[in-house]
């Protein structure tokens, strides 16, 4: 039987050794914060500030962050009085994993006051990737697709943009995340009859864009660099084409999940585009202006940022997203918290886990997590007969899902 919006399945916990939400917070973590010590000279309080963390989030307590810490109230309002004391790996994953990179930055000095003030330690990683040749012939390869229909055109841009979160440096990390490139593509990634795509709900996406479209698209960004990319591909494909007047785009107030984009990286992104030649600059020119005028608007909500699922937002950003003709979530950690960070049976109806969503909303997304609703029976079957449970977490399959 699936669960049911009102039975709801269990809400996932980082307690059991050899689970996925186990190894996140085991060994990812860790491993997150070694990279982050090497990627940058940081100053022996920063290191000892590191060591304090590692321990703290592998064997210690929650403990509350200082009376005058930035975003204190918010975190208070975000449950953290009532995991204060609780091990990291007994309280929600979500709650656990997002307050790691909030410890995290407090730990290299982001918040400040200080010398170390808005330096994000993930910047190197993010730039190795924007700068990497395969970003080059990411680039040089959309001149081969002048030939293309516009709908073909935006079709492939949206499978580039779907696949494009693959492109997850902390995913990379985590034992189960390797073996990079696999699944890039819509015939990827499966064995045998297993399809890559294990939900494809595109053409109802499209339908809510017609190309007369005056609409509003919001895009809720996940991964910079070569996620970020084809994302800003397909939403200036999307102005050019009047599929949407106007486009928002949601990043990250602040570096979140190792890759997550910031306005930075928005810039970094539009400038690697302006940069290069041919159709990719093109692109890159009519987002430039497109911010000019009023066309594409960038937003960094603090929510963006929150250790809940988005049945909590707040009114200002429901208010957001209801008047969006579609809002377009990107990656896993957006999934995870549209439908609740819940081992829902995968057969869960998509549309009853969405229902509260204010207006209509789809999801782009690889499967790095064991949370998914809205899969046929068949398919679920093709998969676990395949697979197990591997194609859950393993990176290698996307799905695309539209609730209008
Ligand atoms: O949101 P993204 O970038 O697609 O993925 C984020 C992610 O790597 O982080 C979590 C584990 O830390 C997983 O849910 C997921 O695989």
């Amino acid at each position: 039987m699936p669960d049911t919006a009102s039975q709801p399945a269990p809400v996932l916990l980082g307690n059991e050794p050899g689970s996925f939400p186990h190894g996140v917070l085991a060994e990812r973590h860790p491993a997150i914060i070694r990279q982050v010590r090497e990627a940058l000279p940081y100053e022996a309080g920063q290191h000892r500030a590191l060591d304090a963390l590692l321990a703290n989030c592998t064997e210690g307590v929650i403990e509350p962050l200082p009376g005058d810490a930035p975003g204190r109230d918010r975190w208070t309002a975000w449950g953290m009085d009532e995991y204060v004391g609780r091990s990291w790996f007994d309280v929600p994953w979500l709650w656990a994993e997002s307050h790691f990179y909030r410890r995290l930055l407090d730990a290299v000095g982001w918040f400040g006051p200080g010398a170390w003030q808005g330096i994000d330690p993930f910047r190197p990683a993010k730039l190795a990737e924007l700068d990497a040749p395969e970003t080059d012939e990411e680039l040089a390869a959309l001149d081969g697709l002048a030939g293309l229909s516009a709908d073909e055109l935006g079709r492939a841009l949206l499978h580039g943009s779907l696949w494009g979160n693959r492109a997850d440096l902390g995913f990379s990390l985590s034992a189960t995340g390797t073996g990079s490139g696999a699944g890039r593509g819509a015939g990827a990634g499966g064995r045998g009859e297993v399809p890559a795509l294990v939900a494809d709900d595109s053409e109802r996406l499209w339908s809510l864009l017609p190309p007369s479209g005056t609409g509003t698209l919001c895009l809720v960004a996940d991964n910079a660099g070569r996620e970020l990319v084809p994302d800003l591909l397909l939403v200036a494909h999307l102005l050019a084409h009047g599929r949407a007047g106007r486009a928002i785009l949601h990043v990250k107030p602040h570096p979140y999940y190792v890759s997550d984009a910031t306005t930075a990286d928005v810039v970094d992104a539009l400038r690697r585009l302006t940069g290069a030649s041919g159709t990719a600059a093109e692109y890159g020119r009519l987002l430039w202006s497109a911010l000019a005028d009023g066309r594409l608007t960038v937003r960094a909500h603090p929510f963006s940022c929150a250790p809940l699922p988005y049945t909590d937002m707040p009114d200002d950003l429901r208010a957001q997203f209801a008047q969006a003709t579609v809002t377009v979530l990107k990656g896993d950690l957006n999934y995870r918290r549209l439908v609740g960070d819940r081992l829902w049976s995968p057969t869960t109806p998509f549309a009853d886990v969405t229902a509260y969503f204010p207006g209509p909303v789809a999801t782009l997304r690889t499967l790095k997590s064991d949370v998914i609703t809205g899969l046929d029976a068949d398919t679920e079957t093709a998969l676990v007969a395949a697979e197990g449970q591997r194609w859950r977490t393993s990176g290698t399959h996307a799905l695309i899902q539209v609730r209008s």
